[in-house]
């Protein structure tokens, strides 16, 4: 959700009003796009941005809740994703029931580190290249 956020760009947003947000002047009637992709790589809130290092959120007090806006993967205030709290426990769900029941490896020659992970941009972000993986039920 850092590294690799689903909806890189949020939802197109319309100011209002005319607005001041930080030094931009916003205009009235402007189509804003939020750039959560490259807040999640900006070494200003992340060390080593570009790795992937989840263990960097569990003593963290970073929350994607709508709080600190380095990361906001589910976008913040008004336009909040409606479907957070169910997201967040689905996606937990999903991931345990494809990793309980199988081991998993990658196919032959291919390793954690030499895998391609180029994202196809769109509304929602996507693996350039899809990820193979091998399933494997162990016997009794
Ligand atoms: C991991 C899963 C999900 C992610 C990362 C995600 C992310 C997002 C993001 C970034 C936005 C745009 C927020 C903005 O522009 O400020 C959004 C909007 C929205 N999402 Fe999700 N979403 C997820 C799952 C879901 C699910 C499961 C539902 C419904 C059951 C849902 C319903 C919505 C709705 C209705 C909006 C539009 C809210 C509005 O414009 O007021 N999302 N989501």
């Amino acid at each position: 959700m850092r590294l690799h956020p689903a909806v890189p760009l949020l939802l197109p947003h319309k100011a209002q009003h005319d607005i001041q947000v930080l030094s931009f002047n916003v205009p009235k009637n402007s189509q804003v796009f939020v750039n959560v992709w490259s807040m999640g790589r900006d070494p200003k809130y992340w060390k080593k941005p570009l790795e992937f290092l989840p263990e960097r959120f569990i003593k963290s007090s970073v929350d994607y809740k709508d709080r600190d806006f380095e990361f906001i993967p589910f976008g913040a205030r008004r336009r909040i994703c409606l479907g957070m709290p169910l997201a967040i426990r689905m996606v937990n769900l999903m991931l345990a029931s494809i990793i309980q029941p199988f081991n998993w490896k990658l196919p032959k020659g291919m390793t954690p580190e030499n895998l391609d992970m180029e994202e196809q941009f769109g509304v929602t972000l996507r693996k350039a290249i899809p990820l193979v993986a091998v399933p494997n039920v162990e016997k009794k």
